[in-house]
């Protein structure tokens, strides 16, 4: 069964600790019936004998051992109890810590395609909720499960061994009780299916809408969120009443063949006693033992609720634990070699899903080259980008870099070699030290600040409270637009790599800050080919080369001077932009 073997190839190195616990399980459940025995034993002798009295007289020794007996076996239990419930923790808890860490390295090394097709909300219900429930199938379900087999087994072995006939009425009722159980996991374990997806889309909203709050607010749009919201919340909690509910409808068999073993054994067990068939003590041991076997039968339910949650739960984590990147990162770069900086888009189409959104795209850069990449939004500006680092691969020809297909090159030592600033983003929970220094920890602090410079940032950092110890991101105190992208421009000029992308860096920033970070850009102190996404011709106007795109094509490409000669697109983009500003930009740059 998978579920069982991948319980097992997860366990490794908790597995003796784990067979450990299970074998401490059973010794303790089978220990159930020494208790009932002994009962047995002094009822025999000491209560329902004809020679009771004078038994208790000449064998007064016997009866202290056996009172001392079923004491001793009481705390027996109770000690076995408490260390096969830790050895149970123990190795679930180690289980679960391993299996975390390898959940997340799997989520780390899957590709964009990845994070483009799961919700944040998802991933995170796997790595938390349903990781517990795995734990908790681990420490209970089976524990359960090997505990209530073994006191039903050995229940009905010493019943078997006092009065096989006795025993078999009460098995009589077995097979209905597993009737009527199996058709109640029939039907409750697609309920806990689609009950998971509905907790995965509640906690999905729930972390959208946090993550969104600001356009919440913007927008007035809470009470619509809140309605959202209370509509998954109404989802997840009607499928978890149906689920609940379900049980009712089997419950009540459950139960009434659970009481039916105390009316057997009173009806079957008291006649038996009366004809003389079975001692009162043997009755009595029947009767202090008849739970072991009715109880199971009880738990039942709440077994197979919890194994169809298992189910569910492992399924989910299923889909991390065995999903493969198209784009696999193997980190076998131990020398990481510099590149020139040389890249060549030959023949590029490349689609997303089925929508193709590149269209046979060649051009060059050589290395230390400028080239600027303008064009309408949803033109594949971001994604003509994507494909150097490999976030993606191109679904036709080949991208170079070095003259090199990025395919063949070692991925580490490939992203390595580029500095790149994207669209969106992202600081994180750190300093601005932290942040600027991302990509090289052992930036010294002299060396932040220059880059911190460079990207016209270091004024605004230094007017912070705690300048570049300032905690910045989700917890810290909130930055403009603009000055978010100027530290990740510093971030991504540290690395100093030969490759440096940027992605409308400075879309945010005023013209006189974009001068000063254009000026940057070209004084750089080490050879770097850059390729700059940008509107604005301000941007634009000193690359070596402009390329424009229109609906996934290169439309237009050439200098400055050469793009406003042809009067296409760049040059009515020109007038446009320059129009309201006294044409700055003069036409030859
Ligand atoms: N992850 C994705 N999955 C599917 N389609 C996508 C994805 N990312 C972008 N697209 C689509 O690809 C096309 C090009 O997008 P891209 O982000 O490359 O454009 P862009 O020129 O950078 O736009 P902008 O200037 O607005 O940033 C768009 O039609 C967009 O809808």
């Amino acid at each position: 069964m998978f579920e069982i073997k991948w319980l097992w190839n997860n366990l490794q190195g908790n597995r003796v600790r784990y067979l450990l616990a299970l074998c401490l399980s059973v010794v303790g459940s089978a220990l159930t019936i020494a208790n009932p025995y002994l009962g047995q034993l002094i009822i025999d002798t000491f209560i329902s004998n004809e020679d009771a009295r004078q038994n208790l007289i000449d064998q007064r020794g016997l009866l202290i051992a056996l009172a001392l007996g079923m004491i001793g076996f009481s705390l027996l239990r109770t000690g076995l109890a408490y260390v096969t419930t830790m050895q149970y923790e123990r190795s679930s808890q180690n289980m679960l810590y391993n299996i975390r860490i390898y959940l997340y390295n799997k989520i780390q090394g899957q590709d964009m395609e990845y994070y483009d097709r799961n919700r944040t909300g998802d991933l995170m219900t796997k790595m938390t909720g349903d990781l517990d429930m795995v734990r908790h199938s681990m420490a209970w379900i089976i524990k359960t499960i090997i505990e209530s087999l073994t006191i039903f087994v050995a229940a009905v072995i010493y019943f078997f061994t006092i009065d096989a006939v006795l025993t078999l009425w009460l098995l009589i009722l077995a097979p209905p009780i597993f009737i009527v159980a199996f058709l109640f996991a029939r039907r409750v374990r697609p309920m806990y299916i689609s009950l998971r997806e509905k907790l995965s889309q509640l906690n999905s909203t729930t972390q959208e809408n946090i993550a969104g709050n600001r356009v919440i607010k913007a927008f007035a749009r809470e009470e619509y969120e809140i309605e959202k919201f209370t509509e998954k919340n109404v989802n997840y909690s009607k499928a978890n009443k149906a689920a609940a509910l379900v049980w009712l409808d089997y419950f009540p068999y459950l139960e009434t063949f659970a009481q039916a073993f105390n009316v057997i054994l009173m009806i079957a067990g008291g006649f038996f006693v009366m004809n003389g068939r079975i001692t009162f003590g043997e009755y009595a041991a029947f009767s202090s033992l008849i739970w072991a076997i009715s109880n199971p039968m009880r738990n039942i339910g709440i077994i197979i609720n919890d194994i169809q949650r298992f189910f569910a739960s492992l399924s989910k984590i299923a889909e991390i634990y065995y999903a493969k990147p198209h784009i696999v990162n193997e980190h076998r770069a131990a020398d990481k070699k510099r590149y020139d900086g040389h890249i060549q888009f030959d023949h590029v189409s490349f689609k997303y899903d089925s929508q193709t959104v590149l269209h046979d795209v060649s051009f060059t850069v050589k290395p230390g080259e400028t080239i600027a990449i303008m064009g309408a939004t949803g033109s594949g500006k971001t994604t003509i980008i994507s494909l150097i680092p490999r976030f993606y691969d191109v679904s036709e020809g080949r991208v170079l870099v070095d003259g090199v297909d990025v395919r063949e090159l070692e991925l580490d030592e490939l992203r390595g070699n580029i500095g790149i600033a994207t669209q969106d983003v992202l600081l994180f929970s750190d300093t601005i030290d932290g942040n600027v220094a991302y990509g090289d920890p052992d930036l010294p602090e002299e060396e932040v600040v220059r880059y911190a410079e460079l990207a016209a940032a270091h004024e605004f950092i230094r007017k912070m409270p705690e300048g570049y110890d300032t905690i910045v991101g989700e917890r810290g105190v909130g930055l403009s637009g603009g000055q978010k992208q100027r530290i990740a421009l510093a971030r991504a000029m540290s690395v100093r790599r030969p490759i440096l992308i940027l992605d409308d860096t400075t879309s945010a920033v005023d013209l006189e800050t974009e001068m000063h970070i254009q000026q940057s850009l070209r004084d750089l102190d080490f050879p770097c080919t850059k390729i700059i996404i940008a509107q604005r011709v301000s941007t634009t106007a000193k690359a070596d080369r402009i390329i424009i795109l229109e609906s996934g094509r290169i439309i237009e490409e050439g200098t400055h001077a050469e793009l406003l000669a042809k009067r296409g697109y760049y040059y009515e983009v020109f007038m446009l932009q320059n129009e309201g500003i006294g044409r700055q930009v003069s036409a030859n740059g």
